[in-house]
């Protein structure tokens, strides 16, 4: 079952409501009872890096909120330096086909779950946002920074071709030309600097502030509808969700072949001998 890796509490009355698992909860969900506004944090030690049941846990946490009536989303980290590692490359590295297939579909899915969600969503980025976690807080409406962290899409800087919707998922935040140049040199932005192309949109000074903007910026669609809101918001992100609504399996399909090619198995390798080495110095 999805949902096994999920709990959710209810803040107001700091209880636990309901707990699916007794294993490790990757995700944890509050609720606060007063604005109604659903806290994802991503708990998966020690750096949120996300493999297929990290993004299944993500996929089903919000569609759990979006079932419980919530009022909005925001998106954080259990760990104070790491938002999310990204994907998890261990699940990239010599993968099992079938394994692999669900851990696209999955990427595919979750992405398309935050980025068409019908609630606002917020992301409060408590560390760093790399590659996979900095496109999850893009595909969130706000963004509150915690200053000393990096964000950014570095994917060219080991090897990786980047996938159509990872591009849209920059675009639908960052002007053409600022995506373009980003991509294209794997740029990984502090988070000054991502304020100031508008990557973020506000930096705080602790976690509780961040989550605090994010919550103000929630409260601040009150007055709207929440459905001509979500139809909306649907209609200005269908373009570029179009890829993966229209032809997933096509996307799959040219992710796996990729993935599961020498040039690109070779350039991992090296990259995660590089990651582990560094542990060792
Ligand atoms: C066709 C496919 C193309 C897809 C293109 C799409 C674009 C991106 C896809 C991705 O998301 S790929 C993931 C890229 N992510 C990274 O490169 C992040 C690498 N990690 C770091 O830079 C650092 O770990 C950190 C996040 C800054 C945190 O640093 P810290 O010093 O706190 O922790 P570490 O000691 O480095 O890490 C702890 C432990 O975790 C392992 N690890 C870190 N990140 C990953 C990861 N993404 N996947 C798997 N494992 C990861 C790291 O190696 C350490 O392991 P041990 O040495 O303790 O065994």
């Amino acid at each position: 079952m999805l949902r096994s890796q999920t709990k959710l509490f209810a803040l107001g009355k700091r209880q636990l409501c309901r707990s699916m698992s007794k294993s490790c909860d990757l995700t944890l969900v509050e609720v606060d009872d007063k604005t109604g506004i659903a806290t994802l944090t991503m708990n998966k030690p020690p750096v949120n890096s996300c493999n297929l049941e990290m993004m299944r846990a993500l996929k089903d946490s919000m569609k759990q909120i979006e079932g419980n009536k919530s009022r909005g989303i925001i998106l954080t980290s259990s760990n104070n330096k790491v938002f999310s590692s990204g994907l998890d490359l261990n699940e990239l590295r010599n993968p099992e086909q079938e394994r692999l297939v669900a851990f696209w579909k999955e990427l595919q899915e979750m992405w398309l779950t935050l980025y068409l969600s019908n609630l606002p969503t917020a992301a409060a980025i408590n560390g760093h946002a790399l590659a996979v976690g900095c496109v999850m807080a893009s595909a969130c409406e706000y963004r509150v920074m915690l200053p000393g962290f990096t964000i950014g899409i570095h994917a060219t800087k080991f090897g990786y071709v980047v996938p159509p919707f990872i591009v849209n998922s920059y675009l639908s935040v960052l002007p053409r030309p600022v995506v373009e140049r980003a991509l294209l040199q794997g740029k990984i932005f502090s988070t000054d600097e991502a304020q100031q192309i508008n990557l973020i949109d506000e930096v705080a000074n602790s976690k509780e502030e961040a989550l605090s903007k994010c919550a103000s910026f929630i409260g601040s669609f009150a007055e709207a509808n929440p459905v001509a809101r979500a139809l909306t918001k649907r209609q200005l992100r269908a373009e570029f969700a179009r890829t993966l609504l229209d032809e997933p399996e096509a996307e799959l399909k040219e992710s796996l072949e990729y993935i599961t090619s020498p040039l690109f198995q070779d350039s991992l390798d090296a990259y995660l001998a590089k990651l582990k080495s560094k542990n060792k110095k």
